[in-house]
């Protein structure tokens, strides 16, 4: 019986084996044909999709005169790429040196981008800046390469890490009005930002102060950014060769400075602990391989912090000093914020010591200030990814190789984002903006390092300022020009007053 059932049993998988094959062939072939049919229908339909309305302009130089010129002041830039959103929409493509561009003028056009960031898009620079950052610069790297590299980066620049510095950025900026603030009646206000900024970050880099060291490295970066905006001629006598000599010797400047460095760590003249600065970090440190940086790649990120960390920082400062200078009811609120903070201190015995993180939490109208600068006048209103595939976006076509050109300036002069966007009102920021319609520190991988930072650099300046002096612009209807940061044309001069708490 058993013999029989088992004859039976094998006798009908084998039939039902052999019954099932050309159905499993045939549910496979219309599977295949199915899947076939949507993935070429799919990349038929993309391929007849139009690209984004806006217009190449000639061959290769494209818009790239009309575009540069159109930066040199503030409002150009927003306006030029505004007449194309008006003639085109909110996404328009446009030849930028020999690449064609898309420009995303809207909130949901800098998302797109940023989300897609590492999978259809990565980071894009033209290469005369690519060669002045370096090929080890964070700034430069996509993909795997760039996120290891931030990993290790971040670790110096989170908000654990930031709060650590904000006892040595307190003294560094007690040094500064003491040096070069007291007895003027006068004085250019982006000059002192610039001296602010460069100091602060030179000393948590690599414990560099004031001095003629100091002064000589300031006068290389402004040689070197410079760079930045120029067409890349790299013959003697051009920006753009200056540009890469200022590298070259920026590069050697910290080669030397980490030869002996790492001589005193040897020696045991400098100590592991809370109180190294980053380029003693960066020789101790190993990142989560457990390897330590390269020099090249130590030298390229320290060039590329110094860099992106004091232009950007000195110019906002500035033009906060700018607007509140323009604004006297901002002025008298600030003084009311940073009265009470100082209050508190004599109320509960510390009135001589330095500020806590709890003070700095408590400069809520103070940060709304500074953000209401970013918004008018952000450092950097944009940059470039690059598409790595073809791509479908809002019943488009946007071809692989293209740039993407995620903007701040124009969303942050958005009414539908901001109301009444040409008012300099630090109020509107007691209610967080629309997702990605505010982007002053960009967004997505590449979103600036040096974001917690700003805050306590920015932060502090402000409440010695307000506690010593009232000021007064010396040129109140000058024009903001960018070169390539925003700045005033007078370098923002000032007159002084002395105010006592
Ligand atoms: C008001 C001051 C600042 C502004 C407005 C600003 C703005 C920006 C923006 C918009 C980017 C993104 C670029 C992109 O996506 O392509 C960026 C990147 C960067 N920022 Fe800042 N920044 C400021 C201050 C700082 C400071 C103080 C530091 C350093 C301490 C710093 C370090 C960096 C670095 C290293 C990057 C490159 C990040 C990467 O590519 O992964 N920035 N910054």
């Amino acid at each position: 019986m058993a013999g029989m059932w088992n004859e039976l049993s094998r006798t009908f998988s084998e039939v039902s084996y052999y019954d099932a094959t050309p159905i499993i062939i045939l549910a496979a072939t219309v599977l295949w044909l199915l899947l076939w049919s949507s993935v070429s229908r799919n990349y038929h339909t993309r391929d007849r999709l139009p690209v984004p309305p806006g217009s190449f302009g000639f061959p290769f130089i494209g818009q790239t005169v009309g575009f540069i010129l159109s930066s040199r002041t503030s409002a150009g830039n927003r306006q030029w790429l505004e007449q194309q959103r008006d003639k085109y929409g909110p996404l328009f493509k446009w030849r930028f040196i020999g690449y064609p561009m898309l420009t995303m003028v809207q909130a949901e056009g800098n998302k797109w981008v940023f989300q897609n960031e590492g999978t259809s898009n990565h980071i894009f620079w033209p290469f005369q800046l690519a060669s002045l950052f370096g090929p080890d610069s964070a700034i430069v790297k996509s993909g795997e390469q760039h996120k290891l590299s931030r990993r290790y980066l971040n670790a110096f620049f989170d908000h654990a890490a930031v709060s650590r510095y904000l006892n040595s950025v307190e003294r560094n900026a007690v040094r500064h009005f003491a040096d070069h603030w007291q007895e003027k009646d006068e004085l250019l206000a982006l000059d002192m930002t610039h001296l602010y900024t460069f100091s602060t970050i030179c000393n948590l880099l690599i414990s560099l102060q004031d001095g003629p060291q100091m002064d000589e490295l300031l006068e290389y970066f402004d040689r070197w950014a410079k760079g930045l905006q120029c067409f890349p001629i790299n013959l003697p006598g051009f920006t753009y060769y200056k540009a890469l000599k200022a590298r070259k010797w920026i590069l050697e400047m910290l080669g030397g400075l980490l030869e002996q460095r790492r001589r005193e760590i040897a020696d045991g003249r400098v100590s592991a602990g809370e109180n190294m600065d980053i380029l003693s970090s960066l020789l101790t440190v190993p990142d989560e391989k457990g390897n330590l940086p390269s020099d090249s790649y130590i030298k390229d990120n320290l060039l590329l912090i110094l860099i992106a960390g004091f232009d950007t920082s000195s110019t906002t400062l500035a033009l906060i000093i700018y607007f509140i200078a323009k604004n006297p009811h901002v002025y008298e609120q600030l003084v009311q914020e940073h009265k009470l903070i100082l209050k508190k201190k004599r109320d509960t015995g510390r009135e001589d010591q330095l500020l806590t993180k709890e003070d700095i939490s408590a400069m809520k109208y103070t940060w709304r200030v500074v953000q209401e600068t970013l918004r008018m006048q952000p450092a950097t209103v944009g940059s470039f990814r690059k598409t790595t595939m073809d791509l479908e976006y809002k019943g488009y076509r946007i071809p692989k190789g293209w740039l993407l050109n995620w903007n701040s300036h124009c969303s942050h002069y958005n009414p539908q984002y901001f109301k009444d966007p040409f008012t300099f009102d630090p109020s509107r920021w007691e209610k967080p903006p629309v997702p990605f319609s505010y982007l002053p520190f960009g967004g997505g991988s590449h979103i600036c390092l040096g974001n917690e930072f700003v805050k306590i650099e920015m932060l502090v300046f402000i409440h010695h300022l307000v506690r010593r002096y009232r000021w007064s612009l010396i040129h109140p209807t000058e024009e903001i020009v960018r070169d390539p940061f925003p700045r005033t044309r007078s370098r923002t001069s000032i007159r002084l007053t002395k105010v006592t708490n």
